[in-house]
């Protein structure tokens, strides 16, 4: 099925009063169409924001509530809200009252795209919970896999939830993942701590088929990717990871000078990882402060990835090159990250934004 149209963008107030243009061009496969949803934006505050092209509308709804935008539900709609955890973006979609997800992985790839689409990294699905939790999260990435998990999408989902549930200040959920059970717990700043469970480092369960050298885990093992010896250490937090500090021609990493385009795709298809893996390229600044740039499994290279950070620090701990809680700086932004001992948990926090809402003829 095709994805028709755009119909319109509204966005939140801090982004509505500038007069930039936010919303990129929207042009889909097939051709653009418009319907009633158009007449709410009749009447516009800001007409810089409005692109009167015959193919597209982007105006600020001028009686439209958030609540009553996302209690909407036309058939041959799915309106959604975009989110971002420090630049990793999703599409948020409404599923509370199904369990299978409102659309395709074939639809999602095309949402996703970021000339012919509305952009993002993935699209996050809020379902209803089992086993006794409150919801549960489903996610595809941008290439239509679906992964077990998504560490800035849980933050973004908690903030989706607690505006579709009208709810305010500090706020708790249980989560239920392809990896299990998951607590984020938004905060009163805003910023959301996520409770993201107990990394997995059995080699086997990571998976990757990497020799385990310390206990059953892959630590500061050897792999060849095009004729380079890495030193990788393997991690799951639900999702797999390949966490590399250096090779045999560096030892440390400069991560702004990687060829990430190149060099990331022959560690996500590499034969080692059966289930493809998300790559984590790491620079150490002090016991307390890493940097790490991502090449993510499905979605290419992102500007952040919570699993991938949580990851990250459990790996720096096993090679004892950090302490258990770290600020770890991605390209958008830091992530604080703690691998505590006690309960073996590892406890992430960071931001989680909307970007705007919108809706699409599906
Ligand atoms: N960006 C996410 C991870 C999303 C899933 C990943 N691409 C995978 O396939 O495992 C995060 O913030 O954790």
């Amino acid at each position: 099925m095709a994805i028709a149209a755009a119909i319109f963008l509204s966005l939140p107030p801090q982004i509505r009063r500038s007069s930039a243009s936010i919303a990129a061009p929207f042009r889909s496969t097939s051709s653009l169409h418009f319907d009633s949803l158009r007449s709410n934006f009749s009447s516009l505050k800001n007409p810089n924001l409005r692109v009167s092209a015959s193919s597209m509308s982007i105006g600020t709804p001028e009686k439209i509530s958030t609540t009553s935008f996302l209690d909407r539900r036309e058939s041959g709609f799915l309106h959604f809200v975009k989110y971002h955890g420090l630049g990793n973006d999703f599409i948020l979609v409404d599923n509370r009252d199904s369990t299978e997800p409102r659309i395709t992985p074939e639809q999602a790839v095309k949402l996703c795209d970021r000339n012919f689409g509305i952009g993002a990294d993935g699209v996050i699905f809020a379902m209803p919970g089992v086993n006794g939790t409150d919801y549960t999260m489903r996610i595809f990435n941008s290439d239509g896999s679906e992964p077990e998990m998504c560490g800035n999408g849980v933050r973004c989902f908690a903030r989706f939830i607690a505006e579709l549930e009208n709810l305010h200040g500090k706020q708790s959920f249980t989560v239920h993942t392809g990896a299990g059970l998951i607590v984020p717990e938004i905060q009163e700043d805003g910023k959301v701590k996520v409770d993201m469970g107990e990394p997995i480092l059995k080699a086997s369960d990571v998976p990757t088929k990497l020799p385990a050298n310390k206990d059953q885990a892959a630590v500061k093992a050897d792999i060849n990717v095009d004729g380079v010896t890495w030193n990788v250490t393997c991690v799951s937090m639900g999702n797999p990871h390949c966490v590399t500090f250096g090779n045999r021609q560096s030892q440390n990493l400069t991560v702004d000078e990687l060829n990430l385009a190149a060099i990331g795709p022959k560690f996500e298809h590499h034969e080692m990882f059966p289930a493809r893996t998300n790559t984590e390229f790491v620079e150490v600044f002090s016991h307390e402060h890493l940097k790490m740039r991502v090449w993510e499994r499905g979605a290419g290279a992102t500007l952040a990835c919570g699993t991938g950070a949580c990851a990250v620090v459990v790996a720096a701990v096993l090679e004892g090159r950090a302490g258990r809680s770290c600020t770890v700086d991605l390209p958008g932004g830091p992530l604080d990250i703690e691998w505590k001992e006690e309960d073996n948990h590892v406890y992430m926090t960071g931001p989680a934004e909307v970007v705007f809402y919108g809706s699409v003829a599906v």
